[in-house]
């Protein structure tokens, strides 16, 4: 008899699963409840569709539920899954008509995914008060940008998302501010001069910064008026959350074993705690290459590939996920930074020997007068161990291949000795014969 496998959620890890599952040509029953009425899509086209940078969101999606069903899938959208009973291998749903039903699975693949936090202080719930996430919140957005007396934007988390709203925002002709707790901008991926440099980028444009600075409460009477901190007040007509992504892993309270933050503990094939019950993407931890320990890093990349390790183990095939460096890139008025593994102040956290070289040059050859942009390369090693901890670069120059190099060198553990004299060719239309990589690499200290 065919296998029964249930996809709680389809998203992003949801919809590599599903489609893993349904090309593999096998014999299976498989069913996704997903409790959104949409499918795959893609946030990181929010803030280029609030800011007008793309003319609509249709190409923000790559799936939908008939082109599921259309390769044999049971798609239920709009259907929370509200329990499991894992001894049972049941779960209950509720429907659009608002009646409960179960059913059985022999496989059960989680990737409920995540929500973003939201902070337990006063004003939380005015009008104008914006967590951005799905869909929905960026119509949502997008709605209330049409009134024009909505001149004061500030966001609270100076990460990824809220970096690149206040691009969005600006770019709509909005007063901008951004507030983190940290000292510095996107702090959890680049070290302090990667983070200066899109400060001055940010305020060049007429963002107002104010890092060091937590909010204390929101103001207003009905709409938000004002994002109160500990140091200053400021007036504004939304305010919007990024202070990043909690696991949605409520489905598993009290039975499958959890990560500090909440996310399921996984193995490296996205195994729970429980036989035949997987999870992958944002609501699972990941494998940590450059800090070789168990993590949480939400990321669409790793929701992808985490779904297809998670749909090939519960159709019986043995797949291991290599693990993750965190590899991620940001472009913000065109200038790009990119990043892989671990920055020196989070090495020097986690107790690594960690030292760093840098180095800065023109991309190509010195003779090319047009179209030659200078890079900034910084590079984390460990000394005692020699081994690559982490990379960071930043351009206005497409630089993110090189960080895909650098995030295999880390989960390979290359050492930093390895990368000083390695063949990499030379043409003057794409680098120098002193390359920054070769030239960064070359001022690691030897050995002792
Ligand atoms: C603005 C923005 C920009 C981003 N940019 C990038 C980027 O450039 N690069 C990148 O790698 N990542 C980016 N991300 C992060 C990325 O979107 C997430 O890591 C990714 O969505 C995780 O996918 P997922 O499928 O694991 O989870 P989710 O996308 O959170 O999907 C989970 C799904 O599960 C469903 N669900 C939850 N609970 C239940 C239940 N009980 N029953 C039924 N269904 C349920 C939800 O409705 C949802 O559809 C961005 C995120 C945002 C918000
Ligand atoms: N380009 C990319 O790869 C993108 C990736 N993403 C991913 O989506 C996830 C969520 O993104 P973000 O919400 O931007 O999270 P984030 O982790 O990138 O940034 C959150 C920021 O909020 C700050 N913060 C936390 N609590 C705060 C508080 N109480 N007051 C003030 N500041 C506070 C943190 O210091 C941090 O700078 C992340 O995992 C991110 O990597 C999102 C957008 C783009």
């Amino acid at each position: 008899m065919a296998q029964n496998i249930i996809v709680v959620g389809a998203n992003h890890a949801g919809t590599a699963a599903l489609n893993t599952i349904l090309d593999s040509g096998k014999d299976i029953n498989v069913t996704a409840f997903d409790a959104n009425s949409n499918i795959s899509f893609l946030g990181c086209g929010m803030a280029l569709w609030i800011g007008g940078q793309i003319s609509g969101p249709e190409g923000l999606f790559y799936s939908s539920r008939q082109a599921l069903e259309a390769k044999g899938a049971h798609v239920h959208m709009n259907t929370k899954v509200s329990s499991i009973d894992f001894e049972r291998k049941t779960i209950r749903a509720k429907c659009t008509t608002g009646d409960y039903y179960e059913q059985a699975f022999d496989k059960l693949i989680l990737a409920t995914g995540s929500m973003p936090v939201s902070l337990p202080i006063e004003g939380i719930d005015l009008h104008n008060v914006q967590f951005v996430k799905l869909y929905q919140n960026a119509e949502d957005v997008i709605h209330k940008l049409k009134n024009k007396n909505l001149k004061k934007i500030t966001i609270i988390g100076a990460g990824y998302i809220g970096v690149e709203l206040a691009e969005a925002f600006c770019r709509c002709g909005r007063e901008v501010t951004l507030i983190d707790s940290a000292s510095a901008c996107l702090s959890s991926y680049y070290d302090e001069p990667f983070s200066r440099k899109m400060e001055e980028n940010l305020e060049r444009h007429g963002i107002r910064l104010a890092f060091r600075e937590t909010v204390q409460r929101l103001e207003g009477h009905e709409t938000i008026q004002k994002v109160i901190t500990e140091k200053a007040s400021y007036d504004t007509d939304m305010a919007v959350f990024c202070a990043g992504f909690r696991p949605s892993t409520k489905l598993g309270d009290g039975v499958l074993e959890k990560f500090d933050n909440g996310a399921y503990l996984v193995s490296r094939r996205q195994e729970t705690s429980i036989p035949d019950v997987y999870a992958a993407g944002d609501c699972a931890t990941v494998y940590n290459n450059a800090s070789q320990r168990t993590d949480y890093i939400a990321l669409a990349s790793n929701a992808v590939r985490s779904g297809i390790i998670a749909a090939q183990n519960a159709l019986g095939v043995p797949v291991d996920s290599p693990g993750v460096q965190g590899s991620n890139g940001i472009s913000i008025w065109n200038l790009k930074m990119v990043s892989t593994g671990l920055s020196l102040k989070k090495a020097i956290r986690l107790g690594y020997d960690a030292a760093y070289v840098d180095y800065e040059d023109y991309q190509k050859a010195g003779f090319l007068e047009t179209d030659n942009q200078k890079v900034m390369i910084h590079i984390i090693y460990d000394k005692s161990s020699r081994r690559i901890l982490g990379a960071q670069l930043c351009s206005e120059y497409d630089i993110s291949m090189a960080i895909h190099m650098f995030s295999l060198a880390v989960q390979e553990q290359v050492s930093i000795d390895t990368l000083k004299l390695f063949d990499m060719f030379f043409l003057p239309h794409f680098n120098q014969p002193y390359n920054y990589i070769t030239m960064a690499a070359l001022q690691a200290e030897t050995r002792p």
